[in-house]
């Protein structure tokens, strides 16, 4: 595995109230990657990424950044990374320019007209730059979000549910931006409640639920390892048994008979549908119909978090 930029090691959050909202949670985060980490409402998505942008402490175990510790050398990993909150909390009467500049600023970094044009361009935000927050769109605010969070040149950004609430032109925006930020070396980390979007976007996909992590796998891998495929035949009669024939693979009834169903690997390049309908003909068995169903990312999900429930 390539370089860590983020590590995150035992960590820890009881809030003030009690509340555990992170069990021990161990992580390294790759420079370069796309990690989509998703988990439902009240995993603890949100506090994990807070703990690692260096605004909610942690009550035990360690964050590094670049090699520094967020809590004890705070200054420095802030300058590493950008953070897109879920909400704009910026004063509404300032400019789009103003607000983005003025986050530069508060990086201690010196200005740099050029470089915030380039974002604002990137964004499609430049015709707006002059708009207060307010006059804009909920759309064009979350772009603002992303400008604001690229506005100090961060080598980690992380988006909190960037694409919650959204239309599809904006999630596709968004993904050209982040597409362009990873080839220019940038490390994303988003946390999502949808499936489909890790499975779009993300090199690896982290599972959270109840303030752990259940899983961290490379996205092809998990997909391949789970990405077994089925062949449905709904049989024109139906069979009390498998035929003696056919008992080389595995073949399972379902529906008192009426299906026939047969498991195969989705990624196994060899052609395994053909060579079964021809030994399916010649044992005499016909169908009406036929389906395939394909397990997906969310199939994993639902069994994770279901095994927990
Ligand atoms: N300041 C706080 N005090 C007490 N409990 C908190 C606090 N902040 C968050 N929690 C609780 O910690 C749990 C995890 O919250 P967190 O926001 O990290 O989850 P999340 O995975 O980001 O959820 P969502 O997808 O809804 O944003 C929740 O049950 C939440 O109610």
């Amino acid at each position: 595995m390539p370089k860590s930029i983020i590590s995150v090691e035992r960590l820890t959050k009881t809030y003030a109230n009690g509340f555990e909202a992170l069990k021990g949670v161990d992580l390294e985060i790759a420079e370069g990657e796309i990690l989509a980490l998703l988990g439902p409402n009240g995993a603890g998505k949100t506090t994990l990424i807070s703990i690692i942008c260096g605004i909610v402490t942690p009550s035990g175990g360690r964050v590094l950044a670049g090699g520094h510790d967020v809590v004890r050398d705070f200054r420095e990993t802030r300058a590493l990374i950008g953070l897109v909150p879920q909400e704009l909390t910026t004063d509404q009467f300032e400019t789009v320019w103003n607000t983005v500049s003025f986050s530069r600023g508060l990086h201690g970094k010196k200005p740099n007209p050029a470089y915030i044009e380039q974002v604002l361009r990137d964004l499609s935000l430049w015709d707006k730059k002059d708009f207060m927050l307010r006059q804009l769109s909920g759309g064009m605010k979350r772009r603002v979000l992303i400008a604001k969070a690229l506005s100090h040149e961060p080598r980690v950004l992380f988006l909190d549910e960037p694409t919650a609430g959204v239309d599809v032109n904006l999630r596709k925006d968004m993904w050209q931006v982040v597409g362009r930020l990873r080839e220019s070396g940038v490390t994303i980390i988003l946390t999502t409640h949808y499936i489909e979007e890790a499975e779009e976007i993300a090199d690896r996909v982290g599972v959270i639920d109840g303030g752990r992590l259940l899983l961290v796998e490379d996205k092809v891998t998990l997909m391949k390892k789970l990405g077994a495929k089925q062949l449905i035949l709904e049989l024109s009669e139906p069979l009390g048994a498998i035929p003696e024939a056919l008992s080389g693979y595995g073949l399972r009834l379902e529906n008192e008979g009426q299906a026939l169903v047969y498991d195969y690997d989705g990624h196994d390049q060899t052609d395994r549908i053909g060579p079964f309908l021809q030994a399916l003909s010649a044992a005499g068995i016909s169908f009406k119909d036929l389906s395939t169903r394909q397990n997906s990312l969310e199939d994993i999900f639902v069994s994770l978090i279901g095994e927990r429930a």
